[in-house]
């Protein structure tokens, strides 16, 4: 019998009908993959269509649903720090299986309030521009980690929209901003290198602002566009057509944002993981519910992980991906936020993989490209960070102590090199609550390991 106590995170990582009962559960020994994979899973809504639609909810002239949202660590920061300036978002019974639909009603913002950001990028990018439009102060913090992550483009592009930043110059949480209720908007430039999602947040209020926004990106990189096209796609839903007459160059236009009913999509990038899993063990794992068209990153995984040695095949509503026996080496530029998985994937194959454009990754979770290669060489591999990547060869694998760094995706990292090596142990599984509380049922349920016991045991 396994006994699970557990006490982290305001999310149970076990899922929500599993019960915990405090303390410490160690270290994850992740599970060895002892024959082909037959799994077939659906997984819970996307992180960044959930939260992109939470805050234009938030902003809309009418009340909107959304169906199947996410409900995980990022989602609830981002619900109550919108239930905080004064939107209304209540739980309504949903079919999607992973937790309540949301109905959101918006109401004027109010200042006078903190705004914990967790670690969620989204969160801390997003929401800055939506409070300047309350009235009063908004204070903006998150956790130790998140006081690593760069904002110095969000504070000086507030302050070339007139608002009023008080920080302590480095550019870091955390910073507070004084609303007065509006914001006239116009032409402003920045550097978005460090994250697309400075864009994104400027374009998801633009609309709001009194005369729009005219947004030009500077600096000389500008990473995970397939993010920002996704921004641009989800306001198009609402009524707000986004003009790209240039590459860098965005222009949104003031008007009012529709409230609207909508279906979030299943996270691909978090389907990863799983459809790794059948690279990795051979057999093969379908996620269903795998949108025909969608601006999710984690669609080109279809095309990644066929290059990488897998059968894929889509069929109406779902995505199957077949081990063949064999994983070759990728190169592979901008793999944004998938390229954890594609690293740990990676790890495993029979020639090299170079990964680049991914600089930016130092500016997530955790500084990425060191994380990946410290873990994957302390288990005997061959890594080599380059400035804006990964080259990793081949190299025979032993188990040990994998970290997390607080990061979901070095967790699920780390469970894809354990489905293959003996002997590893993820030291921190409960941190992939912040995107999938789910991930260790859902993996197990993959295995065909059933699930964790829910026999209540004594609190002690
Ligand atoms: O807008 C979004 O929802 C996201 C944008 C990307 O951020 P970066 O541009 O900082 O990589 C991505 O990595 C992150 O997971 C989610
Ligand atoms: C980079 C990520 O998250 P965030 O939204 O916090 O930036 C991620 O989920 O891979």
């Amino acid at each position: 019998m396994q006994v699970f106590k557990y006490s982290g995170p305001e999310f149970n990582p076990f899922g929500d009908d599993v019960l915990v009962t405090g303390g410490d559960p160690g270290p994850w020994p992740a599970p060895r993959a002892s024959a082909p994979l037959a799994a077939v899973l659906s997984l819970p809504g996307s992180k960044s269509l959930t939260n992109r639609e939470l805050v234009l909810s938030a902003l809309a002239d009418a009340p909107s649903i959304l169906r199947a949202p996410l409900h995980s660590r990022d989602t609830a920061l981002m619900i109550e720090a919108l239930r905080a300036l004064g939107t209304s978002i209540v739980e309504i019974p949903g079919e999607g299986g992973f937790g309540p639909d949301l109905l959101i009603t918006p109401a004027e913002l109010v200042g006078g309030v903190s705004i914990d950001c967790g670690l969620a990028g989204t969160v801390m990018r997003f929401l800055p521009p939506v409070a300047a439009l309350a009235l009063g102060p908004v204070a903006f913090d998150g956790d130790e980690s998140a006081r690593k992550r760069p904002m110095r483009t969000t504070v000086d592009s507030l302050r070339a929209l007139g608002v009023d930043v008080t920080d302590d110059g480095r550019g870091l949480l955390p910073f507070s901003l004084y609303g007065t209720g509006s914001v006239t908007g116009g032409l402003i430039e920045i550097d978005a290198s460090a994250s697309s999602q400075f864009v994104s947040g400027l374009l998801l209020a633009g609309a709001s602002f009194d005369t729009g926004l005219e947004l030009r990106h500077t600096g000389a990189e500008l990473p995970s566009l397939a993010h920002i096209r996704m921004t641009i796609a989800c306001l198009a839903r609402r009524g707000v057509t986004v003009e790209n007459p240039e590459p860098g160059v965005w222009i949104v236009p003031a008007g009012p944002i529709a409230g609207i009913e909508v279906d979030i999509e299943p996270d691909l990038s978090n389907a990863g993981p799983f459809l790794g899993a059948a690279l990795v063990a051979g057999g093969s794992v379908t996620i269903t519910g795998w949108p025909a068209e969608t601006t999710q990153v984690g669609d080109e995984l279809a095309v990644i992980l066929e290059r990488m040695g897998a059968e894929v095949k889509r069929a109406e509503g779902s995505l199957t991906v077949s081990g063949t026996g064999s994983i070759h080496g990728i190169r592979l530029d901008n793999a944004s936020e998938l390229a954890p998985t594609i690293a740990a994937i990676a790890a495993l194959a029979d020639s090299e993989t170079e990964l680049t454009g991914i600089a930016h990754l130092r500016g997530h979770e955790t500084d990425r490209l060191t994380a990946l290669a410290t873990e994957i060489n302390a288990m005997g591999g061959d890594v080599t960070e380059t400035d804006d990547g990964l080259i990793i060869r081949p190299a025979a694998l032993t188990g040990g102590l994998w970290h997390s760094y607080e990061d979901h995706r070095m967790a699920t990292a780390g469970a894809l090199i354990g489905l293959a090596i003996d002997g590893v142990e993820v030291d921190d599984i409960a941190t992939t609550a912040k995107t999938l509380p789910q991930f260790v049922e859902l993996w197990n349920r993959m295995l065909g390991l059933g699930s964790i016991d829910k026999t209540p045991i004594e609190l002690f």
